[in-house]
């Protein structure tokens, strides 16, 4: 293990939520648990990204958005790291690879909301990312459809596990993934900038 990364022993389940977590709410919070509990994960590992590689809007500091992360995370078996920048990794593929060198034995999924699987094919090395570690993808409002239907789904179709067998998902051989239904929720990070952009011109 490395000094300053979290401990982890072979053969636990540990979820990974990537985001830029600007800011952190309560929806990343519900996907959270619901994704504890529908994959039988051990812990998930928030991942506060430096900066996701398609986005040209640079975010907060990650240390602030650490912080706030923290705050609102409340569940111990939930840690919020900022691993990507102790890596030195920038794109999702990169961040995988290098957590599977560190932890041998690990059964890491990678968590996102179904919007995300809608650009999944446009991330670096996409698909060494679904054939490294299996994907709980987790329902979004109005992103359920296109989630089904985006040319990630569609070319890894016949890995898709269903629903009913989401618990077998961390020890599943990828690729394999499972898009699960959940409670919706319609937190979104850009929703809370635009309403702390309005309360900062009132003041
Ligand atoms: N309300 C939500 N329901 C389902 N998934 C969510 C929700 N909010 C965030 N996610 C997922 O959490 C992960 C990190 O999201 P991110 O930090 O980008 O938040 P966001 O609210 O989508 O931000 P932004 O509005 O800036 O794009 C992504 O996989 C995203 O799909
Ligand atoms: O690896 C890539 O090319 C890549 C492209 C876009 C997004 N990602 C990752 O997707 C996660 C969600 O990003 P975001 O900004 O939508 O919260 C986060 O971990 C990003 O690093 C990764």
């Amino acid at each position: 293990m490395r000094e300053g990364f979290p401990i982890a022993v072979p053969g636990m389940r540990i979820g990974l939520l990537g985001g830029s977590f600007d800011p952190a709410h309560a929806g990343h919070v519900h996907i959270t648990e619901m994704a504890l509990r529908r994959f039988g994960l051990d812990r998930i590992w928030w991942l506060v990204s430096p900066g996701n590689p398609l986005k040209t809007r640079g975010p907060a500091p990650l240390d602030t958005r650490i912080t706030e992360a923290r705050r609102i995370m409340e569940d111990p078996r939930v840690i919020v790291t900022g691993l990507e920048a102790q890596l030195g990794t920038r794109v999702t593929a990169d961040t995988i690879a290098g957590l599977q060198k560190i932890y041998p034995g690990v059964h890491f999924v990678w968590l996102m909301g179904a919007d995300n699987l809608v650009q999944f094919h446009s991330w670096g090395r996409w698909q060494e990312i679904a054939a490294r570690v299996p994907i709980g993808v987790i329902a979004r409002p109005d992103w359920r459809m296109p989630a089904r239907f985006s040319v990630a789904a569609r070319k890894l179709w016949r890995n898709r596990l269903p629903e009913s067998e989401a618990q077998l998902l961390p020890l599943a051989n990828p690729p394999a993934w499972v898009l699960i239904n959940v409670p919706l929720n319609s937190l979104s990070s850009t929703a809370i900038r635009a309403e702390r952009r309005c309360a900062d011109s009132k003041r």
